[in-house]
């Protein structure tokens, strides 16, 4: 027979922490109570016969809050074999209050004195004898997060299993009281088993009508009771469940008394940290400049060498490992020369004026000078293509000559001072001879898998089509999403040592000061808070919110914060603002995530005034829990178990979706019915079922600044999961065949929007603020148990994410000239307006609210 133990406590007091030591489990682990909203099991790693329990932390039996129910009734009626009693040692008072509780419950059971590592960094002592003396059963001290004592206090949980030993405590209430749940354990009689009696008994006392209800007891029995608890109460001039809290909390200052002595004197490091960082002024500025750095570190850094790594050696053409700066140096000259090559034509063949790039006729001499003499063993066309581009560059270079034409270029010094330099024929024909330098010429150049598996299908001869589908739809879209990996580390590291050194719950509480101007709870934060990780968690911990308004208020908002798949959304805009240069926009990655949390907060402002929403805001308590250095190992493995979440995701829904997508985007309408398209005609997309479905909605988003097809397509399948954005854009900008060091996929991605900043911005932001990828969607549905609920919450989103779309793209836009005044302009600014009345507008008075 398996031996059940429970891990019950406090929130945040370590149970999962001990849970997945014993087990090996990897549950989620967070320094703020609330974390773990369903009980979890596993079996011990050195006894598979003994199952382990994880609890969601509760402060009393009281059948309260959700996770309170779901706790107690595993106790009381799951019936695990012994329960280990973990509690914060570092403060005993409040979590003993929960322990005389379960000592009562009739089940054997062990005290885990956790934390103990800091008590003892405190200088604190714990006469750990005399408490077990005290309350009657086993006590072992143990540090979950540093993995001691583990072993011991799962074999004393396991030995009071077998020996079914129930707690004995010495615990006692004042006189009057034991006399009374005396006389009701007499009234129960033998309805109760005796070593649960002194519970139902207490339970009973207090007047609790789930106990009631449960027990079945007969009028004269009620009768009986309620005269015992009147006669008391009236003697005590207080309430039955008054009484017994204020006793409860009496017994345990005894104890406290006997066995503590504190060496505490003035304030803890934790309390000093506290006066700055929860500070009624610097609070939130300090919360802004932290999560400012983490995204601009992850953006940043996370952009550098390691990207270029990631996109070009691993899916892209290869990497260079060495003898970078001599092959940059060549690649600089080849570019410089072929910025004279393309000024010389455009000086006689002209520029296309309106779009600012060479003019059809000069295009076509640039491409024609560009296709290579064809290998001894080409077939004909490639012979004929090659003749062909010969006799354009002669047409041109004879009317160059007897033009004797000359351009004019800036060049720019190596101290940034322009100059302009002619440019005569000759200097062009010695321009037209640098050859573009191959990277393996100058050091170690490892191919990309990208490029190794596109050559190895071209020996192999494999058809066309399989070639076009690996290379341009799964390495370009998959690739396209690995390559942000290195951010994720970055951001998910940052975000874990954050949130394990104790600093994300002052964040909830500084923003509780924050919420409640608005009439917003700041429980609200705490799901928040794990949406910068992942939606889907997030909205399961609106759980917690026990006022049925502010959690599916919560629900509905909180999925506007951007997770980590929407990172490389931002990434990616961040990288087309710039446009190479990273100096001037550091500043646009973390303004994205504060525009997530403004959104919430306006949203939840402007909800709360509706009929829907109105009422008041629960109160939110929530005690700080110690700082502490988190370990290496627990910050590691919080990043990885998110990262690795996306890993997955790219192995499976992205590879799916990615078939999915060049399937869309390579198959329609052929000219001669519905089949393949030839990806070498020119605009061949355009023909596309995705084109079709992109132009069927693309209309939406003309407002918006970007109504051409492909963003629209971006948009929809960033709908399956947010890492497609990212990956769509990869296969319509076909950069597989590219794979330069530069970020070619930032400036494909701004050319393929079509518009300046306020078009991108725009993009991203009704992208980041829409209708969250299936899998949260899903979630929502769950949570919110209600059709309707889910629609609403899908219909805000995305009504709410084209809105600010429609402000950025029009103000913005009028400000830096990218539009005109237009209708859209006017729709904007009456959308605007809309938002500010319901803003600032006084909370108005609803009619069931006044009848209440
Ligand atoms: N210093 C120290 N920290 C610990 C110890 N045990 C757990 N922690 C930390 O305490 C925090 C809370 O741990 P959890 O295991 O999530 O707590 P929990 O009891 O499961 O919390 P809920 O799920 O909210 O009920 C984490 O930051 C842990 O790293 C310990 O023995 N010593
Ligand atoms: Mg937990």
């Amino acid at each position: 027979m398996g031996i059940r133990i429970a891990l019950a406590g406090n929130p945040n007091c370590g149970k999962t922490t001990m849970f997945n030591d014993l087990t090996g489990a990897n549950q989620y682990v967070g320094n703020w109570p609330g974390v773990t909203v369903e009980k979890k099991e596993g079996k011990y790693t050195k006894d598979k016969e003994v199952v382990i329990t994880d609890l969601p932390g509760i402060y009393s039996l009281s059948p309260y809050s959700p996770e309170e129910i779901v706790a107690r009734d595993y106790l009381l009626d799951g019936g695990p074999d012994a329960v280990i009693n973990l509690v914060d040692a570092t403060n005993l008072e409040r979590n003993l209050y929960l322990t005389s509780q379960i000592l009562n419950l009739g089940v054997p059971v062990v005290l885990a004195l956790n934390m103990m590592d800091l008590v003892e960094k405190n200088g604190d002592k714990i006469d750990v004898d005399g408490l077990s003396k005290q309350l009657g059963c086993p006590v072992v001290p143990t540090s979950a997060l540093r993995g001691r004592g583990m072993e011991d206090v799962v074999n004393a949980a396991i030995e009071a299993a077998k020996a079914k030993k129930v707690p004995e405590s010495q615990m006692k209430f004042d006189a009057v009281v034991e006399e009374a749940i005396a006389k009701i354990e007499g009234i129960l009689g033998s309805k109760v088993s005796s070593s649960t009696s002194r519970w139902y008994a207490i339970k009973l006392f207090e007047g609790e009508q789930k106990t009631i209800d449960d027990l079945k007891l007969s009028a004269s029995e009620l009768k009986a009771i309620d005269e015992v608890r009147d006669a008391i109460e009236n003697k005590l001039d207080d309430d039955a469940e008054s009484i017994v809290t204020s006793e409860r909390y009496n017994a345990i200052s005894h104890v406290i008394d006997k066995t503590v002595k504190r060496s505490r004197t003035g304030l803890t490091t934790s309390q000093k940290i506290d006066r700055v960082v929860t500070n009624r002024w610097l609070g939130l500025p300090i919360f802004i400049a932290i999560m400012f750095f983490v995204y601009w570190l992850a953006v940043t850094v996370g952009t550098g060498p390691v990207t270029d790594w990631a996109n070009d050696g691993i899916s892209g053409d290869g990497y260079l490992y060495t003898g970078q700066a001599a092959y940059e140096e060549a690649e600089g000259e080849y570019e410089d020369a072929q910025g004279v090559v393309e000024a010389y034509v455009t000086s006689i063949y002209g520029m296309d004026e309106a779009r600012d790039v060479p003019s059809d006729e000069s295009q076509e001499v640039l491409d024609a000078l560009a296709v290579a003499e064809p290998e001894d063993d080409a077939d004909e066309d490639a012979v004929a293509e090659y003749e062909d581009a010969q006799a354009t560059v002669k047409d041109f270079e004879e009317k160059a000559e007897a033009e004797k034409a000359v351009a004019a270029i800036e060049v720019e010094d190596e101290d940034g001072v322009t100059a302009e330099e002619e440019v005569d024929f000759d200097a062009y024909k010695e321009a037209v001879e640098v050859a573009e330098p191959d990277p393996a010429d100058y050091g170690l150049w490892i191919p990309g898998l990208g490029a190794i598996i596109a050559d190895a299908m071209e020996s192999a001869d494999v058809a066309p089509w399989l070639q076009s589908l690996v290379n341009d739809g799964i390495v370009a879209g998959v690739g396209a999403v690995i390559g942000f990996i290195p951010q994720m580390i970055i951001l998910f590291l940052l975000l874990g040592i954050l949130e394990l050194c104790g600093y994300m719950s002052r964040v909830a509480f500084i923003m509780d000061r924050v919420f409640r101007k608005f009439g917003l709870s700041g429980k609200s934060f705490i799901p928040m808070l794990i949406a910068s990780g992942c939606g889907v968690p997030a909205v399961m911990a609106t759980k917690t919110i026990e006022n049925e308004m502010d959690r599916r208020m919560t629900i509905m908002t909180t999925t506007m914060i951007p997770c980590g798949a929407k990172m490389p959304i931002i990434a990616l805009v961040f990288g087309a603002l710039a446009t190479g240069n990273s100096d001037d926009t550091w500043w646009v990655a973390p303004l994205f995530y504060f525009m997530g949390v403004v959104a919430i907060i306006i949203s939840g402002i402007m909800l709360k005034k509706t009929k829907l929403f109105a009422g008041e805001a629960t109160p939110f308590v929530m005690e700080l829990p110690e700082y502490h250095m988190p370990t290496v190992k627990s910050v590691l493995l919080s990043m990885w178990e998110r990262v690795k979440g996306y890993i997955i995701k790219a192995g499976t829904i992205i590879f799916l979706s990615t078939i999915v997508i060049w399937f869309l985007m390579n198959f329609g309408d052929a000219g001669d019915g519905f089949g393949l398209l030839d990806a070498d005609a020119p605009d061949y997309m355009d023909y596309s079922l995705m084109a079709g479905l992109g132009n069927l909605l693309a209309w939406i988003f003309a407002p918006l600044g970007f109504d051409n097809w492909q963003a629209a397509a971006t948009t929809i399948t960033g709908l399956v999961a947010k890492e497609n954005v990212v990956a769509t854009v990869g296969i319509i900008t076909q950069l597989s065949s590219y794979g330069e060091s530069d970020p070619a996929l930032w400036l494909g991605f701004g050319q393929m929007i079509g518009g300046g900043a306020a078009a991108i911005s725009a993009f991203c932001a009704f992208n980041l603020l829409c209708a969250p990828c299936f899998a949260a969607m899903g979630t929502i549905r769950q949570q919110q148990a209600s059709a309707k609920w889910f629609w609403i919450t899908i219909g805000y989103l995305c009504g709410f994410a084209w809105c600010v779309g429609l402000m950025i793209y029009q103000f913005v836009g009028l400000a830096t000239g990218e539009v005109g005044f237009s209708f859209w302009t006017i729709i904007a600014i009456a959308v605007a307006a809309a938002m500010l009345f319901q803003i600032f507008r006084p909370m108005p008075k609803h009619k069931d609210e006044q009848t209440k």
